[in-house]
């Protein structure tokens, strides 16, 4: 089950502060494609063992016409729906306000369980100061400094007691996850109908904590995966800015319970900041990923036209382009029996196993050939090489000074392992250590 934590909060309350300490910079995302509305981070982050989702849901316009207030109902509402435990932060400099009890009964209304984190608690003194927020109606409450990282251990020690990790039964287990993600209007109910046809049948309702994902069993011409759907997060009545928040949310769930990210692409809008997110957090996500450029019917071709798509989508998805990019049209169906077959090449190359002895037998050379640049005059001597037994390929090199092999030659070997096996659309991690 994917686990979503949702930070609240009135401005300046330290919010993004306590975002970045959880999710390592390079792994956050910035939702800025609304641009002139407002950002809103998403990141992955884990504790424990126990991966989860943050969002900060802050972020204010100056000069918006929404007042504060309208806001952060905006916020909390998002937060209730879409996260599994809320954050709710308060700021001990200030002290308690007026809003940060407006906030408090907003949240009441929440099934889910919120934690009251009071922030800028920076050192033990200033701990006496923080009895007011009793007035809150929290039975406890959370003491930390975002900006010191103080607290925050035991915070998310609570945090994760309240995942949901029950295992349920999966009727489909053993068989490929598939979502289908993509900007508001890319084409992704077309391509479900086309693939599932009138025989829609909704199998399972999985009921999560937040919400249902409808898995739905596609069987034909001999090849069978479970397609996710998490439609059910778009709701009715939003506004487009919202909308648009609501599909990434969305896409964001997908992303974390498939094995398989397909990532739609309006064919006369091109790839866009948010559909590489997409692409990203999949990739981080270890996904196999895939690109379908849709509705081709409307572009209008020449010879090259799809030499230069494709290679203009290369160019913004690189470093990692071994992806399959299928240009169709779910209208009219063309190329959606190619969809299913590349679905299944990724599937399949995602859980690719080399032998060992096969392996060495053709890395070696390539090593030996071209080795790691020495450093400060050091030779790196790589000895073996092995896939460890994890679900998707990671390789380990063996080496006595793994420290300095660097990022251009650890690209080298991934394109190596690329050229000589097949793992199109499957990310891969390289490994270097010590022998
Ligand atoms: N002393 C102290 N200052 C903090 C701490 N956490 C955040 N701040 C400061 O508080 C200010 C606001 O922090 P942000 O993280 O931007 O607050 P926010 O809630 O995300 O604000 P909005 O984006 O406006 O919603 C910044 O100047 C931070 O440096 C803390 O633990 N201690
Ligand atoms: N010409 C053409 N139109 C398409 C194609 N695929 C989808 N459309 C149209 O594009 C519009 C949006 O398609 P949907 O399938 O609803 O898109 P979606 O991605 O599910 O949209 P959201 O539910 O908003 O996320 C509809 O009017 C479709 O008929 C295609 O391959 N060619």
């Amino acid at each position: 089950m994917a686990n979503i934590v949702a930070i609240v909060g009135r401005p300046n309350v330290g919010k993004s502060t306590l975002f970045n300490r959880l999710v390592q910079k390079r792994q956050a995302i910035v939702d800025d494609v609304s641009g002139v509305t407002r950002d809103r981070h998403y990141g992955k982050t884990d504790w424990n063992g126990s991966d989860f989702t943050v969002i900060d849901t802050g972020g204010y316009i100056v000069g918006s016409e929404d007042t504060f207030e309208t806001e952060i109902r905006k916020q909390v509402e998002l937060a209730i729906d879409e996260s599994n435990v809320i954050l709710f932060m308060v700021d001990n400099q200030v002290g308690l306000t007026d809003m940060d009890k407006e906030v408090a009964q907003l949240l009441r209304k929440s099934q889910k369980p919120v934690l009251l984190v009071v922030n800028k608690v920076d050192s033990n003194k200033n701990l006496d100061d923080t009895y007011e927020f009793y007035n809150l109606g929290f039975e406890e409450f959370y003491t930390v400094s975002s900006m010191t990282g103080s607290g925050t251990g035991e915070l998310l020690d609570e945090v994760v007691k309240h995942f949901d990790d029950t295992e349920f039964e999966d009727p489909f287990e053993g068989l490929p996850r598939v979502a289908i993600v993509g900007r508001p209007n890319a084409g992704k109910s077309t391509l479900t109908n086309a693939l599932l046809g009138e025989e829609r049948n909704i199998v399972t309702d999985i009921a999560g904590t937040t919400r249902d994902s409808i898995e739905t069993l596609y069987n034909k011409f001999g090849h069978e995966f479970v397609l996710i759907d998490t439609a059910g997060m778009r709701k009715k009545g939003k506004v487009s800015e919202d909308l648009e928040f609501y599909s990434v949310m969305r896409a964001v769930r997908a992303v974390e319970e498939c094995d398989v990210c397909v990532l739609m692409v309006d064919a006369t809008r091109g790839i866009e900041a948010q559909d590489l997110n997409i692409l990203f957090l999949a990739e981080r996500n270890r996904k196999g990923v895939m690109i379908l450029v849709n509705k081709w019917d409307l572009v209008e071709k020449e010879t090259n036209t799809i030499k230069e798509y494709e290679a203009e989508i290369k160019k913004k998805i690189a470093p990692f382009t071994d992806v399959p990019i299928l240009f169709i049209s779910a209208l009219t169906k063309q190329r959606v029996h190619k969809t299913v077959e590349t679905i299944m090449q990724v599937t399949e190359n995602r859980s690719r196993r080399i032998k060992t002895s096969k392996l060495n037998e053709l890395m070696l050379p390539i090593i030996e050939i071209t080795p790691p640049p020495a450093i400060k005059g050091k030779y790196i001597k790589i000895k073996y090489v092995t896939q460890l037994p994890t679900k998707t390929p990671q390789f380990a090199f063996f080496a006595n000074l793994p420290q300095y092999v660097k990022e251009p030659y650890k690209r080298f070997i991934e394109n190596q392992l690329r050229k000589n096996f097949d793992f199109t659309g499957v990310p891969i991690d390289i490994y270097f250590r010590q022998k």
